[in-house]
Formats: structure tokens, sequence, C-alpha cells
């Protein structure tokens, strides 16, 4: 009987997938607490600052699945698990079989900082190592360990760069040519996750994807990649839980 216990702090939808690989596949969330990274810009910072400490909950996949259940009732067919970093819990497998017993498919948002043996058994992996601005240093041997392991085991996943200036490209472009196979996103960065009014956040959110469509077109190192925003973010801002 699997019954580990995993920190959820939010389970949402039903929702669109904002961004990346599967952006528009309706989705649910679950998002797990706790990250090993604590990106400058990141907008879900209340998974591993504290501020959103009284949202968590213990819960294992059985629970997980029913509140799953009870949200989305027969409206989805997808779930997506993202944080924070799940790439933490590493029994995490057992909300994944669980999910899949019940014909529902699974995508995954991780960092690619850590690596677990059941990233093999996610439909749809994005690995969105972070660019200068984010503060953060990436681990190039443990990114190169799990695309290896995915790309050998003819995994679907993808690579996800968020880009908020210059430098950020160029460090886009550096992971595009060592993982060169692999599919890859970039995305404008939101560089204003607590601006509450969603019109302006809007204006400033187009304006900011037009800079790197622009950029890219103009780009001779950035030529087989896709330039996405987040179209969650279009659409509801910084509103929680969409
Ligand atoms: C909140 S993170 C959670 C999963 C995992 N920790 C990661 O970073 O991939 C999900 C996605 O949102 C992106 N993201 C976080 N803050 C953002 C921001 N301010 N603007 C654009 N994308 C952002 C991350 O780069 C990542 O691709
Ligand atoms: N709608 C929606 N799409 C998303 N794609 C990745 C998200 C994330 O926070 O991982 C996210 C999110 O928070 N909401
Ligand atoms: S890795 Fe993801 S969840 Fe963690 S701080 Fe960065 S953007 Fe936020
Ligand atoms: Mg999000």
């Amino acid at each position: 009987m699997a019954n580990s216990r995993f920190p959820v702090i939010e389970i949402f939808g039903p929702t669109i997938q904002g961004e990346g690989m599967v952006i528009g596949q309706k989705t649910m969330f679950v998002r797990t607490a706790g990250c090993d990274y604590q990106c400058s810009w990141c907008d879900s910072a209340f998974t591993w600052n504290g501020t959103g400490k009284a949202d968590i909950r213990m819960l294992t996949a059985e629970e997980i699945e029913a509140q799953l259940r009870d949200i989305g009732g027969d409206t989805y067919s997808h779930v997506t698990i993202s944080g924070g970093n799940p790439a933490l819990l590493r029994q995490l497998n057992e909300l994944i079989e669980l999910l899949h017993s019940l014909g529902i498919s699974v995508a995954l948002e991780t960092q690619g900082s850590i690596w677990q043996d059941w990233f093999l058994q996610i439909d749809e992996l994005t690995l969105s190592p972070k660019p200068p601005s984010s503060g953060m240093t990436t681990d190039w041997d443990q990114l190169d360990l799990i695309v290896v392991n995915l790309a050998g085991q003819k995994r679907n996943f993808s690579l996800k760069v968020v880009v908020f200036d210059e430098t950020d490209l160029q460090y886009a472009a550096d992971v595009h040519e060592r993982y060169k196979q692999v599919p890859f996103f970039l995305q404008a960065g939101n560089d204003d996750v607590h601006e509450q009014d969603s019109a302006l956040l809007l204006n400033r959110l187009i304006e900011r994807y037009k800079w790197l469509v622009d950029t890219v077109i103009a780009s001779s190192e950035l030529t087989n990649v896709r330039v996405l925003p987040q179209l969650h973010a279009w659409l509801w801002g910084n509103k929680r839980g969409k």
C-alpha cells in the first residue's frame, strides 16, 4: 500500500497549461511545497519562502487524487505536477502510478537540479534551467545526467528557459547549443509578480514577449526554437490558483 505523504500547497483547475511544450492543454494542477532554488523573480515564492506555510497539507497520493476529483469532477484527463520543485519528493511515483491507473496523463515542471527515477514515468516533462537573472547557478553535470537519462529512454521532454534580458538570452542560446536535440522553448519573464492590476500587467507582459520575439527573430544562434508567453498570466494576471 503506497502511503507516503507529500507537502501539497495548492490543487487547482481545470485550467489551461499556460507554458511550454503542452501550452493550451486542459489540465489540473498539483503544486508541491519546497524548492532547492530561490529564484529572484519566482512567481511561486510562497511555495518556499514561508509565506504559504499555513496552506501546506501533507497528503497521500490517494488523498491528492480524491481532492483532484472533488474539485475537477469528470472534467479532466491530464494533471500537471509543479511547485516548488516536485523533484524533491522521492516517492512521487506513488501519485504518478495512481493517476496513470485512472487513465490520467501526467506532466511535470522542474528546474533540472535533481534527478528522480520516476521522471521516466512522466508523460510530458519540462526541464527549466535558470538563467543568470534568477541569481541561481546551474549544475551542468546534473542537468547533463537528467537529459542523458531521459533521451536514453526516448522520453517526451523539453527544455524551457525564462528570459528577462540579453544575458539570459545568451544563457538560453548556450543551453540550446548544449542540448541541440531537445525541443527548446523560450519564455518571456514576468518582472512584476506582485502587480495586482491585471490590465497594467498584461501590457507589460505583451511588451516583454514582443521584445523576446523580436530578439529571437534576429538571432542566428536561436533558430530551431519556440518563443512563448505565460498564457495564464495574460488571462488572469498574478492570481494564484489559475
Ligand atoms: C514556478 S516554477 C515551478 C517548477 C520548477 N521549480 C521550475 O522552476 O521549473 C514553474 C515555471 O515557472 C517559471 N517562472 C517562475 N517565475 C517566473 C516569472 N517571474 N516569469 C516567467 N516564468 C516564471 C519557471 O521558470 C518554471 O519554468
Ligand atoms: N495555468 C498555469 N500554467 C502553468 N504552467 C506552469 C505553471 C507552473 O507554475 O509550474 C503554471 C501555472 O501556475 N498555471
Ligand atoms: S526553481 Fe522554480 S519554484 Fe524554485 S525558485 Fe525557481 S522558479 Fe521558483
Ligand atoms: Mg505558475
